[in-house]
């Protein structure tokens, strides 16, 4: 077997460095362009990360990190796990990315505790495995004839079945992993990446035995390839020595996030991940130096920690950032150039001891009364109807603003006449409403680029990119502000566009803001201080616009948290400890105001039933959260929730409008567990990737729905 190469990376970024594969999916789809064009853009990227990563001097190359959509569907095709109810379609794969006419699109959340959504597996008893090794063989010759030899990334079989909630199939996927494997071989592959990130959660000793079982099975194949298991975003704790117990090869370790672990690898490569594939900061090359003398094992390869799917291209796109900062980040490019320095460099013997950090007291939340003391002030000063229709806040981003936007940042359009056509935009949402009768409206969120981004560019603390984009799911990307400094909101952010919108109807208008938890998540954050401590910097700053709010005459105040589930520690062990903050976090955030003003919070993914004991310690007035989309499987866990909550009535992902009696349908569901006092009627989350068309059909018909039932009331 050839050696490891002596330096890696477990992926990198495959958008495109000016999302060039954005723009050619979203022409592919909406018909302008052919599959062809798609397919040259997509050779393209791949062709010059290849060329990219060898002139940086990287020597192990990946290949198949690229994506059309994303891994784990691709995994999926691999594997022939495509429903049935797909194969007819134009184009099965998105089709199932993304539905079509009359299809849903499968499941889609999110990948561990990254802001990266996958779509989730379909498989049940009945599915047929059937391996289809077309991609991965096609990158590795793509890459030979351009002179590269490269190494197949795939996710491992038990990442891929826990994904999907079938590892009692694991013995039927192997089948298809172990043909993948000697075909490899036979195209003369020396190393294939399984990556098994599903390995840093807490698994049971059952998992833990699929795990010994699988690696195993494929490691006593005659013919095969290197096997090099890749773990990521935490420590393997017991199932390390589960895999150092197999024939696999190499086995990959996050040393950012997790520790060197005692455990002598003797007899094996340690992929050691030393630059962080979840940061921005460089690398203090002390510490990685320390970290890869520390592991023993028969030979250490120098690699990042996870992919670098989840940071920018290149720090050299953004000259406008100040020097001081820009001195101290590493996006993909430049984590690359730090991983090849340290392999090359001599190794330091020991570990030096990790400062310690010593944690503030927690912070008593200021109290706001009890609920029922607010919900009587409410009512009263509100007066809204039974089953208060409402939407969670942005309506559709329009071409034409995002083009203005571009033009203020290029000098082409003055911030008056920018700010003109937001107030137009605003001034449609509010009578859109209005024509349908909403009960409490929103102003539509035109001014924001992102719902966190927008903030950042608002505090102190925080720097914005301009091309630093980073997927979240098939061709959207954001561009994760960069945290930097401490967090102050130097003047009001939004009180000028929800007073506007307020000026405009009788109706009561929320206002709009996203919760510390969620800006911080969706940031880069800096390392020098615990992330609560960075949390509660953001939690004041928030404080701050909620009474500004307040102050102006806004009665009803939406903070979201959609990313309080998503920061959940993959540990058990460590959730408790963040819940409680999280938790106080954003009661710091609400609760400077009255218990006149209605505080609403808004959470929009699926698993959120796994916290819902901490969304009610939130203690918001009133909750939206997803459930049109999963099913209503929100339902039986909600019962218990003793304030308003609307479980969305209306999959805003799709661009199917759900018919009035699917939305009536939905409502009594909820009404079988809540009462009808402290309902709620809304979609499970913003209308921004919506058109108005959709938006109105659909809107129509929740308020059709709506009626039915207040008029049976
Ligand atoms: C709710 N979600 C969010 C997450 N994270 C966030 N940071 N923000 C979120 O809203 N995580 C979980 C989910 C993920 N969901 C989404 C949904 C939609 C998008 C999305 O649509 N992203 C846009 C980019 C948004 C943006 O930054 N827009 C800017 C810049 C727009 C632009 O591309 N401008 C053009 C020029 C303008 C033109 O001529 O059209 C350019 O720069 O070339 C803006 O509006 O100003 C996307 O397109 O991917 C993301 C996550
Ligand atoms: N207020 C935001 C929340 C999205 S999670 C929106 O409506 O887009
Ligand atoms: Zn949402």
């Amino acid at each position: 077997m050839s050696p490891f190469p002596t330096s890696t990376v477990l992926g990198y970024p495959r958008i495109g460095p000016r999302r060039e594969l954005k723009r050619a999916l979203e022409s592919y789809w909406n018909g302008t362009s052919g599959r062809d064009e798609l397919d040259r853009v997509g050779a393209e990227i791949r062709e010059r990360t290849w060329r990219r990563l060898a002139e940086l001097g990287l020597e192990g190359l990946p290949s198949n990190t690229f994506s059309m959509y994303d891994q784990v569907l691709d995994t999926a095709v691999l594997l022939g796990a495509v429903p049935a109810r797909y194969r007819a379609a134009d184009d099965p794969y998105f089709a199932m990315a993304r539905g079509t006419e009359g299809l849903a699109p499968l499941r889609m959340t999110k990948w561990f505790d990254t802001n990266y959504h996958y779509i989730v597996p379909e498989i049940g008893p009945d599915t047929v495995f059937a391996l289809d090794a077309a991609k991965p063989l096609a990158e590795v010759r793509e890459a030979r004839a351009l002179g590269f030899e490269t190494r197949p990334v795939v996710v491992g079989p038990v990442t891929f079945l826990l994904l999907a909630g079938a590892l009692d199939r694991l013995d039927d996927v192997l089948g298809c992993y172990a043909e993948l494997l000697s075909l490899l071989a036979a195209e003369g592959v020396a190393w294939v990446q399984l990556d098994e990130p599903a390995l840093v959660g807490d698994r049971s000793a059952e998992e833990l035995a699929a795990v010994r079982a699988a690696y195993a099975r494929l490691g006593s194949l005659a013919d095969r390839p290197g096997l090099f298991v890749a773990s990521y975003f935490g420590d393997l704790g017991e199932a390390l020595p589960a895999l150092a117990a197999t024939p696999v090869e190499a086995i990959g370790l996050d040393l950012v996030r997790g520790g060197v672990p005692a455990l002598d690898l003797s007899g094996k490569t340690v992929v050691a991940g030393v630059v962080s594939g979840r940061d921005v900061w460089r690398t203090s090359p002390e510490r990685a130096l320390a970290a890869l003398g520390a592991v023993r094992a028969s030979e250490v390869t120098v690699s990042t920690s996870c992919s670098l799917l989840h940071v920018p291209y290149s720090v050299a796109a953004e000259p406008e950032l100040e020097p001081g900062l820009r001195a101290r980040l590493a996006f993909a490019e430049e984590k690359v150039a730090e991983v090849v320095a340290l392999a090359r460099s001599p190794r330091l013997d020991a570990s030096p001891a990790e400062p310690s950090v010593a944690l503030p007291a927690p912070v008593a939340p200021e109290r706001r009364g009890p609920y029922a003391v607010r919900a009587a002030a409410q009512a009263e000063h509100l007066g809204l109807p039974p089953l208060p229709i409402t939407t969670i806040g942005s309506f559709p981003q329009t071409g034409s603003l995002r083009a203005a936007r571009a033009a203020v940042a290029s000098g082409t359009l003055s911030q008056d006449d920018y700010e003109r056509q937001v107030e137009a935009e605003i001034e449609r949402v509010i009578r859109v409403q209005e024509r349908l009768g909403l009960d409490v409206l929103v102003h539509g969120e035109p001014e924001r680029n992102d719902m966190v981004q927008y903030f950042a560019e608002h505090l102190d603390g925080f720097a914005v990119t301009r091309n630093g984009w980073v997927q979240s799911y098939g061709s959207r990307c954001t561009r994760p502000p960069i945290l930097h400094g401490d967090v102050g909101r130097p003047a009001p952010i939004t009180v000028r566009w929800a007073t506007y919108a307020q000026s405009l109807t009788d109706k009561p208008v929320k206002g709009m803001l996203t919760g510390p938890v969620t800006i911080v998540a969706w940031s880069f954050v800096r390392d020098d201080l615990p992330l609560r401590d960075v949390v509660f910097q953001v939690a004041d700053a928030v404080r701050d616009e909620v009474r500004d709010l307040e102050a102006a005459g806004v009665s009803i105040i939406q903070v979201d948290e959609p990313a309080l589930r998503e920061l959940l520690p993959l540990r058990r062990a460590a959730q408790a400890d963040y819940l409680e903050w999280a938790v106080a976090a954003y009661r710091r955030a609400t609760s400077g105001a009255s218990d006149r003003t209605q505080i609403h919070t808004h959470l929009c993914y699926s698993d959120a039933d796994q916290i819902v004991t901490a969304i009610d310690g939130l203690d918001a007035d009133v909750t939206t959260i997803e459930s049109a989309r999963s099913g209503a499987r929100i339902l039986p866990t909600v019962g218990s929730f003793t304030r308003g909550l609307g479980p969305g009535v209306y999959d805003i992902h799709s661009p199917r409008v759900p018919a009035a009696a699917e939305v009536e349908d939905l409502l009594r569901r909820t009404l079988a567990v809540l009462p009808v006092e402290r309902v709620w009627v809304n979609p499970d989350c913003g209308l921004k990737t919506r058109t108005y068309e959709e938006v109105e059909a659909a809107l129509a018909n929740v308020v059709t729905a709506t009626r039915t039932l207040r008029a049976d009331l």
